[in-house]
């Protein structure tokens, strides 16, 4: 194979000694912005930025409503890194390279990663700028044999065969339905996401067999981040917005499409920033 197969754990520790040797914060929480939800960076309080470009070994955003900065600050007095922009299969990244900032941010110290996106409501009770909290997850390009931990094991990140039945931190996902609630929200919501490869919506059938799986919302990204930081302990929030509603019907005239999804995530970012910053001033990390 000519294509790179993985990277080595020196690699991840270069890019986190790099980092850890430019900026004086010491990040505990990560956050992933979604399609859209960049906006989450923006709240990071004393904040220092570094384009992806400038981090050595990092993948390059392609993806619209992705900015492409890793972003250290302070968020409701918790230091945080966030991901203003993820890597996304479709792109055409092997899912090592997808992961990459996951590993990293575990070697920096980090402790919990909260991972947003923006995702397609299959479940019938779901209404565009719902919210849901991740509770499980179906990993179909996993189950198509794409798994970024395929190949050699790194021992020092995990073991050879996580379990992924706990992946999704409960006491993290009860802590945001408080804070919802605390908010006043009426529109909070638990599920499972379904992780697809993309870059092409799904096809009214393809909606109809997930939503008959058991999948609540589907999307193209968050569960190969979420393997990755199972496998190396950490704890992990899942929380998507749904976008749009999924096409299910064949009279529908409706067709899903990007600028709606970047638009839905406009319309919610104040709902969600607040939601991350109540979480963030509730959680402790000794207690979950
Ligand atoms: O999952 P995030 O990165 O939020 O993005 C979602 O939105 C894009 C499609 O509009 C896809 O990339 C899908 O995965
Ligand atoms: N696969 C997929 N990804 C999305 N991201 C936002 N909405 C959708 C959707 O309907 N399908």
């Amino acid at each position: 194979m000519s294509e790179k197969e993985s990277c080595t754990y020196e690699e991840y520790k270069q890019t986190s000694d790099w980092l850890l040797s430019k900026t004086k914060h010491r990040p505990i929480v990560a956050i992933v912005c979604g399609s859209g939800l960049g906006g989450l960076g923006e709240l990071l309080k004393d904040q220092q930025a570094f384009n992806y470009c400038d981090i050595p070994n990092f993948p390059k955003s392609t993806v619209p409503g992705h900015a492409g900065r890793l972003i250290f600050g302070n968020l409701s007095g918790k230091p945080c890194v966030c991901m203003q922009g993820r890597f996304h299969f479709y792109e055409g990244y092997p899912l090592w390279k997808v992961t990459f900032p996951v590993r990293v941010f575990h070697l920096m110290g980090v402790e919990a990663i909260i991972l947003t996106n923006a995702a397609g409501g299959l479940n019938q009770e779901f209404s565009v700028g719902d919210i849901m909290v991740i509770k499980d997850h179906i990993n179909m390009v996993g189950f198509a044999g794409q798994n970024p931990l395929f190949g050699h094991n790194e021992d020092r990140f995990g073991p050879r065969f996580p379990p992924m039945s706990d992946a999704y931190n409960k006491n993290m996902r009860s802590l945001l339905l408080a804070a919802g609630k605390e908010l006043g929200y009426n529109n909070m919501r638990e599920g499972v996401y379904c992780g697809l490869g993309g870059p092409n919506f799904e096809t009214i059938a393809e909606c109809r067999f997930l939503n008959k799986l058991g999948a609540d919302a589907v999307g193209m990204s968050t569960v190969h981040e979420v393997v990755v930081a199972r496998h190396c302990g950490l704890r992990i929030l899942g929380i998507s917005l749904i976008t749009n509603k999924a096409v299910m019907d064949y009279d529908s005239n409706f067709t899903a499409n990007h600028e709606e999804v970047l638009q839905a995530g406009k319309d919610s970012a104040k709902y969600m920033e607040k939601l991350v910053s109540t979480f963030l001033q509730r959680l402790d990390l000794n207690k979950v």
